[in-house]
């Protein structure tokens, strides 16, 4: 990968927790563009990785670089607002008593007082980011609807559209399938993968069907360390893999 390519790296990036190593020399590159799939059995330390890149953990050792510059140990809020990388969490955080089209207007970029938003509202252009991005969701139809009324599903949904709003160079989702109905999962996938070239994504998944409909490349955690990387097809293969995967059963 040249280096213009990479959007995010990570260099021998660990971690302890009062002596335990949640994570040990991971050495991760993520290419501009790419829709990258982290998986690993529970305990893997998938979540701490993402809490490392996102700046709500502090590394023990390594760093984290961001578009060319080192972005280790820097604040939450900083690496969300002026790095750009937006984080989905498990579970939607919606605020349910307005509508899921209130809900894009609040989350879009720049718009940091209500009343800016109101004032701003009125210009075309921002309608049409709003359109846009409730179009990407599948919810253009329910725009009016309060999001308290939405499903489980459209309301993680709609979380991802106020994630996109604020236009992050890379979005993380943490298990954005969870708790969804199958229907909901492959919608969720679909909807996933035509975000991407667009966004850089990186998702942390369990649901093994999901994976094999969106992944390309995969990366494999394994107790805090890098097991294997590849296309999903070498992943499937991949004998170290299989036996981790094969224990969990
Ligand atoms: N703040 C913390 N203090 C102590 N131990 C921690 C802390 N955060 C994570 N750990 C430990 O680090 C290891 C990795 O946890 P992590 O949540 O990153 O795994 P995961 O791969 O995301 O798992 P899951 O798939 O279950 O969400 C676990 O053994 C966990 O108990």
């Amino acid at each position: 990968m040249k280096a213009e390519e990479v959007l995010l790296e990570t260099r021998n990036l660990s971690v302890e927790f009062n002596g335990f190593r949640a994570l040990t020399n991971i050495n991760m590159k993520v290419r501009r563009g790419e829709l990258r799939v982290i998986i690993g059995p529970n305990g893997a330390g998938k979540t701490t990785f993402m809490d490392l890149v996102t700046g709500r953990t502090k590394p023990t050792e390594g760093s984290v670089i961001f578009d060319g510059i080192n972005i280790t140990g820097k604040a939450t809020a900083e690496i969300a607002g002026k790095y750009k990388i937006g984080r989905k969490f498990q579970g939607p955080n919606v605020f349910d008593n307005m509508s899921v089209k209130e809900n894009i207007e609040i989350a879009l970029e720049g718009f940091e007082t209500l009343l800016q938003c109101i004032l701003f509202k009125k210009s075309r252009a921002f309608k049409e980011r709003v359109n846009e991005i409730l179009n990407k969701i599948d919810l253009y139809d329910y725009r009016h609807f309060a999001a308290g009324d939405l499903s489980h599903g459209q309301r993680q949904w709609l979380e991802m559209g106020m994630v996109i709003a604020q236009n992050p160079k890379l979005i993380i989702l943490d298990e954005p399938t969870a708790g969804m109905t199958a229907r909901e999962t492959y919608k969720t996938g679909e909807m996933i993968k035509k975000l991407q070239g667009e966004h850089t994504i990186i998702v942390v998944e369990h649901d093994m069907d999901f994976v094999r409909q969106v992944a390309e490349y995969v990366t494999v955690l394994n107790y805090g360390e890098l097991l294997a990387e590849g296309t999903m097809e070498e992943i499937q293969e991949n004998q170290e893999v299989i036996a981790v995967y094969l224990k969990e059963d």
